[in-house]
């Protein structure tokens, strides 16, 4: 199946998703002097309950943190969308190095990971299976990591990562609250676009934030000790598992700020 190695990376996805030549592929690279302004866009309005933190699982691309999501506990409203959308889970995008690693770029800029934190449009769709098949379906808020200070917040979740080294492995993870991986300022770039990793679905509310967050280069050397591989086969570390920007083609990049 799909991974990001040669044989079942990126450029070979299109073979079994013909969605990713797509009018609405993720990532993308911002160029934020071509971004609109748009005095529009309400503030973000993010609030998550920690008790709604479920588990912690190896999913061969990722890791994810998983929400309970049959409640309006954990929701996301405000900024480009309408209504209200549900925490779902959210995990990273990383490199090998800590030169590279992140989806989206910055006029170029790469990040060494992004954290995607996924919503789906619990106002207007049943479950997150129906509203990952519609336009308005998905609000996925990512998050750059910058080299700097050691993220506290972050420790929290490498300390469980000896529980989900190999793929398939999951664990409990409870009494997390995800606004704490998030920076002080909220500006955001927004744009439709998709999920990143097959099935590439075009039903993706991007909100990119500008700030970034910090974590250490020992705590990247931790992400990088998680394996795509199951128990028993040749281990190999989970690294450089994100999707190289894609064409903008006619779509517009917005900005919540001037
Ligand atoms: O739930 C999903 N979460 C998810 C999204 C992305 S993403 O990078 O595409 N994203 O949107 O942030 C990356 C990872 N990840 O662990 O790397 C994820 O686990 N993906 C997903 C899925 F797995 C399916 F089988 C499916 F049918 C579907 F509709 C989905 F949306
Ligand atoms: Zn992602």
């Amino acid at each position: 199946s799909w991974g990001y190695d040669a044989e079942n990376g990126p450029d070979k996805w299109g073979d079994h998703f013909p969605i990713a030549n797509g009018p609405r592929q993720s990532p993308i690279d911002v160029v934020p002097s071509q971004a609109q302004y748009d005095a529009s866009l309400k503030p973000l309005s993010i609030q998550y309950d920690p008790a709604t933190a479920k588990g912690i699982l190896n999913n061969g691309h990722s890791f994810q943190v998983d929400f309970v999501d049959s409640d309006d506990r954990s929701v996301l409203k405000g900024g480009p969308i309408s209504g209200t959308y549900r925490l779902r889970q959210f995990h990273f995008h990383w490199g090998s190095s800590d030169e590279h690693g992140s989806e989206h770029t910055v006029q170029g800029v790469k990040y060494p990971a992004e954290l995607h934190l996924v919503h789906w449009n619990s106002g207007k769709y049943q479950s997150f299976g129906e509203s990952v098949a519609q336009p308005d379906g998905l609000a996925v808020v990512g998050v750059f990591l910058k080299i700097g200070n050691a993220n506290p917040h972050l420790q929290k979740i490498i300390d469980a990562f000896d529980a989900i080294k190999e793929k398939g492995k999951q664990t409990s993870f409870s009494d997390f609250n995800p606004a704490t991986l998030l920076p002080g300022s909220l500006d955001f770039w927004t744009y439709d676009g998709s999920l990143t990793t097959p099935p590439l679905l075009e039903s993706v509310t991007w909100i990119v934030l500008k700030k970034t967050i910090s974590v250490s280069a020992e705590q990247m050397a931790r992400f990088r000790s998680l394996l795509f591989t199951g128990d028993g086969e040749a281990p190999c570390h989970m690294v450089d598992n994100y999707r190289p920007p894609q064409p903008l083609k006619q779509r517009k990049v917005r900005a919540s700020f001037k």
